[in-house]
């Protein structure tokens, strides 16, 4: 075992204070990284806060982790000592299911193995990021490309594949006119990788306030969910909406902006349900659908899509003791556009 520092909640809506954990040694098929970069998820502030339910404490979150390979296990193929390396929100899965074997671990039937917040197959409990050093299987792991720097790289492992995962699957592209509610951490990237892949953006947030950053971007148009003019004169417009809002939302008022047969996809995890009118599908034949994170392969695709179109996030980089202060920024919408933490502060 390796004692390793990290910051963590001692219990539920607890700050998080600096301590220390156990990682397990490095097994056959396992890669000892240093993690040098962790960004903050508003999924890590849910947790934290037991929004979703029930949840593990002391709780280290942190599923966006970059850093470099320190040590390979002797059964290890596709990674060296050196190797520049990123962790998302799944370490392990059963590997064995329709969905493992698709690539969709995410949708693991037995249930992935969260990179916190989880039990390992080992029956320990499983610390994430906000940490100096983490031990995962080889399977799990994947490659940042070197011209990736590794503080703008760490928010894809959550934020990006979570937004490139829907945009691909719906076919953001050429000709289609894509929506993103909400410009946070999940949607400042939803943005740049549909403009990447050629679609025509429009950014749906509450206000103008970040109007220049959106077009900056990315986004060809931009308009304020505040004023309801922009319902009136949206409607009918989206081939696809992508949510990444963190509260319950209007989906009927969402749902009118669609065209005929467009998708309105929900990436957002609010911890209230929502109430839906169905007749906001029924009519023109509409998709309300959800999506989470992306596979392993799928996220490796996003890595390498990334470093071709030389995209990152922008971040403000914070040291390891700034991490409450950080927390409520994220809940009072004050952050441009991900906290990372620089965990050689930790
Ligand atoms: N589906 C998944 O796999 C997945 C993965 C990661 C995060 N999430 C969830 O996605 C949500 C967003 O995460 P994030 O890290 O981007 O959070 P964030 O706080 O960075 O961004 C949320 C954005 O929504 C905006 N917002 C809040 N209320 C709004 C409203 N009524 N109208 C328009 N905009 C509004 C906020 O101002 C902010 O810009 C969280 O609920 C998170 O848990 C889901
Ligand atoms: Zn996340």
């Amino acid at each position: 075992m390796t004692t390793v520092a990290a910051y963590a909640a001692p219990a539920a809506k607890a700050p998080l204070e600096r301590t220390t954990i156990e990682r397990r040694p490095v097994g056959e098929f396992d890669v000892l990284i240093d993690i040098k970069f962790a960004g903050i998820c508003h999924s890590d502030i849910h947790q934290v806060r037991e929004g979703w339910g029930q949840a593990i404490f002391p709780m280290v979150p942190g599923h966006e982790i970059a850093g470099v390979v320190s040590e390979v296990g002797p059964g290890v193929t596709k990674f060296k000592a050196g190797d520049h390396v990123g962790v998302g929100c799944m370490v392990d899965s059963c590997r064995a299911c329709d969905n493992c074997r698709a690539g969709l671990e995410q949708y693991c039937t037995r249930g992935a193995v969260m990179t916190y917040n989880g039990i390992g197959r080992d029956g320990e409990p499983t610390y994430g990021g906000y940490s100096q050093k983490i031990v995962v299987d080889e399977n799990y792991v994947v490659r940042i490309p070197d011209s990736l720097p590794l503080d703008v790289a760490a928010p894809l492992l959550c934020a990006g594949i979570t937004t490139y995962s829907p945009l691909k699957h719906w076919n953001a592209g050429p000709g289609k006119k894509v929506a993103v509610v909400g410009l946070g951490g999940l949607g400042h990237m939803a943005v740049k990788i549909a403009h990447a892949l050629g679609a025509e953006v429009t950014v749906l947030s509450q206000s103008l306030r970040k109007k220049d950053d959106g077009l900056k971007l990315g986004a060809d148009h931009y308009y304020a969910t505040s004023d309801p003019k922009t319902f009136e004169e949206l409607r009918g417009t989206f081939d696809l909406i992508l949510s990444t809002v963190s509260a319950p939302m209007d989906f009927d008022a969402l749902l009118s902006l669609l065209k005929t047969d467009g998708a309105l996809v929900n990436v957002g995890a609010p911890e209230e349900p929502i109430s839906l009118n169905l007749f906001s599908v029924i009519a023109g034949r509409k998709t309300l659908a959800g999506s989470s994170i992306g596979g392993i392969r799928e996220t490796q695709e996003m890595l390498d899509f990334c470093a071709e179109h030389h995209i990152g996030a922008e971040i403000e980089l914070i040291r390891a003791e700034q991490v409450n202060e950080a927390y409520e920024r994220v809940l009072n919408s004050d952050v441009r556009y991900r906290f990372v933490i620089d965990t050689a502060t930790i």
